[in-house]
């Protein structure tokens, strides 16, 4: 694992564009795996700014989103796919054909995971994931004790996440209870991983994310084992490290 340190989350999140829009103007067309939560908003707002000055287009770029909550419609603004379309789709020039959530309203969740994995590999699997860190190493909403060798499947979420993304809700009992995620074995086939950190309060997980085994109960740490993953974390996540000068 690569780490690049940065002073704050300002600079985080220009790291993290920066290497997003070489690739996006690179030769190939590419395919990006995408997050949502807090972390990843100032990225978006870089990469808008990026397309607005610099006509960055996004024609050939194809994504696909880690997870959806289920049983919220695409309209609902606290559903990823609208949080999606409101820091990025609607603001850039990617087709909207382009763009793959989970859906979370579909009648069979079963048959709506297994045909997003199919559609992920279908494309000839993604290029570059994007990924968030819960408070509890969750990435995507694989939450601890989730098999390394798990798919795109439903989950029931911790309550400790449930907690965490109430912010965004205006009760704790309107969030919801389950989620459709890529699995860990899904993340783990991209080619290229960038794992963001910033703020003091993450700075406990990455901790244990760099000092423990890879291990089924922090999701996060099997990270360790992908060849290509670089962690971009500021000042106040390392902040319980010790890290040399
Ligand atoms: N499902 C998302 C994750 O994809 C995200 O990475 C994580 C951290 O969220 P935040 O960036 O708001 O700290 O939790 C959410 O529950």
């Amino acid at each position: 694992m690569l780490l690049i340190k940065t002073k704050d989350y300002q600079q985080m999140c220009e790291r993290a564009a920066e290497i997003i829009i070489e690739k996006v103007n690179a030769a190939a067309p590419l395919k990006l795996g995408l997050a949502t939560g807090g972390t990843p908003k100032g990225i978006y707002r870089k990469l808008i700014e990026d397309h607005r000055n610099n006509g960055t287009s996004y024609q050939r770029v194809t994504t696909f989103n880690l997870d959806e909550y289920v049983g919220l419609p695409p309209h609902h603004p606290n559903s990823y796919h609208f949080y999606m379309n409101h820091y990025l789709f609607s603001h850039i020039d990617i087709p909207e054909k382009q763009t793959h959530i989970p859906d979370g309203m579909a009648s069979d969740l079963e048959a709506e995971c297994s045909r997003y994995e199919r559609l992920i590999d279908t494309e000839g699997g993604i290029d570059l994931q994007i990924l968030g860190i819960g408070l509890n190493g969750h990435i995507g909403f694989n939450e601890p004790g989730t098999s390394f060798l798990s798919r795109t499947h439903v989950v029931q979420l911790d309550e400790t996440t449930r907690r965490a993304n109430k912010r965004y809700f205006s009760s704790f009992a309107e969030v919801p209870t389950h989620a459709i995620t890529m699995g860990i074995a899904t993340i783990m086939k991209s080619s290229e991983i960038i794992l963001l950190v910033n703020g003091r309060k993450k700075a406990k997980v990455l901790r244990r994310l760099f000092e423990e085994e890879v291990n089924e109960q922090l999701p996060a740490s099997v990270l360790k084992k992908h060849p290509h993953v670089t962690i971009i974390a500021d000042e106040e996540a390392l902040s319980s490290l010790y890290v040399s000068p």
